[in-house]
């Protein structure tokens, strides 16, 4: 099923989607559009692409072996998938979070300074000032900026994982997309990095893999259903939860299956 949607409005739009592993066709046709400024959920059962897909957002499937892509992913109206695209740009402006918080084992500074130095920014004032914003950004800046020096490996999980997305934010994303950024942490640190997901959709457009459908009814504006590397069905995030139109869909959301 595909939303009836106003393609102006979109900041990412799939059209016809196949990913292959090999011989493996682990996508097959999807077709989805992502608003701006909105959180998207991709939810279903594990193995059914979701992070797979999550990855042909920013070409991070590029860099495993074998693997096909085919369909048109465009991000602002551009094909990121076209030859001649500079894909260390692509992944600047698509950041990406993780499953395992996985700071470098470097100081907290280090971290968020990572990315921008990388890209050229030597300024020390102009460093300092994108850390603590990217902190502040991560609503971390409280907790670590009387030991912006110490290792990241001494922090909570919670907190690295708020420092891996400063560290992403840090290199001034347009896109963030969080592959089960919560499915290690303890509940209250899952309810910080919520709070902060809804916080970030001012900035940012996110898609968020998810296997909580209560996290994805609580953050999500709109909900992805893939199931078997397909998408089953999309929509308003209250639709898919209410009144889904699938079958399938239906009986994901109610525990039937998955
Ligand atoms: N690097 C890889 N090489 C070969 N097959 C892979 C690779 N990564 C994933 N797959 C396969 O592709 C399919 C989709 O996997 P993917 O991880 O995208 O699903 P998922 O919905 O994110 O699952 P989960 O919720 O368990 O993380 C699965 O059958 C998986 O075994």
């Amino acid at each position: 099923m595909v939303e009836e949607v106003n393609n102006n409005s979109e900041k990412i739009v799939v059209e016809d989607l196949d990913f292959y592993y090999d011989d493996f066709q682990a996508l097959e046709d999807v077709t989805l559009r992502v608003p701006p400024n909105q959180v998207t959920a991709l939810i279903g059962p594990s193995g059914c692409g979701k992070s797979t897909f999550l990855r042909t957002l920013n070409r991070m499937n590029d860099l495993i072996e074998g693997t096909k892509v085919e369909g048109t992913v465009l991000i602002d109206g551009k094909d990121i998938y076209q030859e001649d695209l500079d894909v260390v740009s692509l992944r600047k402006r698509v950041g990406m979070v993780f499953q395992e918080p996985n700071p470098f084992p470097k100081s907290i500074y280090n971290n968020v300074a990572y990315g921008p130095k990388a890209h050229g920014i030597k300024d020390k004032a102009e460093l300092d000032e994108i850390v603590e914003e990217s902190l502040k950004r991560a609503a971390l800046w409280d907790e670590v900026n009387d030991r912006l020096d110490k290792s990241a490996i001494g922090i909570s999980g919670g907190q690295q994982q708020r420092l891996c997305i400063a560290r992403a934010l840090a290199v001034n994303p347009d896109i963030l997309l969080m592959d089960e950024p919560t499915s290690a942490l303890d509940p209250v640190a899952t309810a910080k990095i919520e709070e902060l997901v809804e916080e970030l959709k001012k900035n940012y457009t996110v898609v968020i893999v998810t296997h909580s459908m209560q996290q994805a009814a609580r953050i999500s504006d709109h909900t992805a259903f893939f199931l078997t590397g397909e998408v089953v069905e999309t929509g308003p995030t209250e639709k898919i939860f209410e009144r889904p139109e699938d079958q399938r869909t239906e009986d994901y959301i109610t525990g039937r299956f998955g």
